[in-house]
């Protein structure tokens, strides 16, 4: 018996060759730099073509709606159709049609979502001196009071990041009131387009569903935690203020409440609370080893302790965003592994675009300009 064949079964892994066109919707405050690390890493290893923002641009034409025309290339397919891509996972704010010009039919579809309560805390810190709703405020307790005194819903666009950030970026009316019915339909337009919403919360155990799904290896998608903050910026608010919060984005919590029961009843009927466990085992004992193999002292540091200016993540607003240093003295395949893994987003991008876009001029990096 040819044990090759056998193996995929064994070890509980579904058949068949691995998924290569995948569009990730790219939420904001929500692990997705961390994800889209793993695309990247993945898009790179298979020589797969990625939907890069067009020019100096940094992504995909968000907070407008997606048009095919933001991306790099798009207008290069042959008899006059856009040229389609593997991977897509830039910023953008979801517009399906558009999408679809620039990705194969068969392409998985995927997201993922957080709890408001702290995506909101996130977002108010990152983008504070940025979004009009939060410039004239000294906290997120205070906004969330009475968040009628600063939050002006005509301005739709410059103020997607302060309510239903979430249901923005899917394409939705982030102002709408969140009717039963309504919130109802929206919620099984996305059921029917993404096979997959992910919560990062319960990121390990996305992470091992989404690698069953996509038949990808286990290094495919382990990944350090990219674009946290230092403890020193990040707000705890009291349990009051979360559920303010999650009052206040009742439509992202509407969200997030129901793709994290759905998350629950697929990893259950698809992996089983056996096979879930130690395979989650296997993503943090994966982690763990390459942490020892590629961290110096094993944990993000900030910009000001990060030797490398190009391993220095952007920082934006009041939030100390955190990267990381290598561990001196690798030998050239470690270090070229380790450096993607830890490789901040804007780097990642300009790193892609040149591969893919040779004769075109590099994407200036402001942060790395200095
Ligand atoms: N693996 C994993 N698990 C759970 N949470 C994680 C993970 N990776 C990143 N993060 C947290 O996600 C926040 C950054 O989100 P994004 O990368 O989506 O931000 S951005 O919109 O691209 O700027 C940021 O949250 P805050 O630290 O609360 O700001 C990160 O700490």
């Amino acid at each position: 018996m040819d044990m090759e064949l056998l193996l995929p079964l064994l070890s509980g892994q579904a058949e068949g060759p691995p998924v290569t066109n995948v569009m990730f919707l790219k939420t904001h405050k929500t692990a997705s730099s961390t994800v889209l690390n793993i695309l990247y890493r993945f898009a790179e290893k298979h020589n797969l073509s990625t939907a890069l923002p067009a020019g100096g641009r940094v992504h995909l034409g968000y907070p407008w709606l997606f048009l095919a025309r933001y991306v790099e290339g798009a207008e290069e397919g042959s008899t006059g159709t856009p040229r389609r891509f593997n991977i897509m996972c830039n910023h953008l704010r979801f517009n399906l049609p558009e999408v679809q010009k620039v990705m194969p039919e068969d392409t998985f579809y995927f997201s993922i979502l957080r709890d408001p309560g702290y995506q909101l805390e996130s977002s108010f810190t990152y983008y504070k001196g940025y979004v009009p709703a939060f410039r004239h405020v000294k906290t997120l307790q205070a906004f969330l009071e009475s968040p009628e005194r600063f939050y002006n819903d005509s301005l739709v666009v410059s103020n997607a990041y302060a309510r239903n950030n979430m249901w923005f970026d899917l394409g939705f009316d982030h102002n709408a009131p969140p009717d039963e019915g309504y919130v109802r339909a929206r919620i099984a337009d996305v059921e029917q387009r993404f096979q997959l919403m992910l919560i990062a919360e319960h990121f390990d155990e996305s992470m091992v569903l989404l690698r069953h799904l996509l038949r990808w290896s286990l290094d495919d998608v382990v990944a350090f935690r990219l674009n946290s903050r230092s403890a020193r910026t990040v707000a705890h608010l009291p349990p009051e203020s979360r559920e303010l919060a999650r009052r206040w984005c009742a439509l992202d919590w509407r969200l997030y409440d129901h793709f994290n029961r759905t998350l629950w009843a697929r990893l259950h009927a698809e992996l089983g609370p056996r096979r879930l466990r130690s395979d989650v085992a296997r993503l943090r004992a994966r982690r763990q080893e390459l942490t020892e193999l590629c961290l110096q002292d094993g944990a993000p540091q900030n910009q000001a302790q990060i030797t490398d200016r190009l391993l220095r993540p952007f920082q934006s607003g009041e939030a100390d965003i955190l990267g990381y240093n290598l561990r001196p003295g690798l030998d050239n395949a470690t270090l070229r592994m380790c450096r993607r893994m830890v490789m901040p987003e804007l780097q990642y991008m300009a790193h892609l675009y040149a591969l893919q876009f040779p004769e075109k001029p590099r994407k200036a990096i402001p942060l790395l300009e200095e």
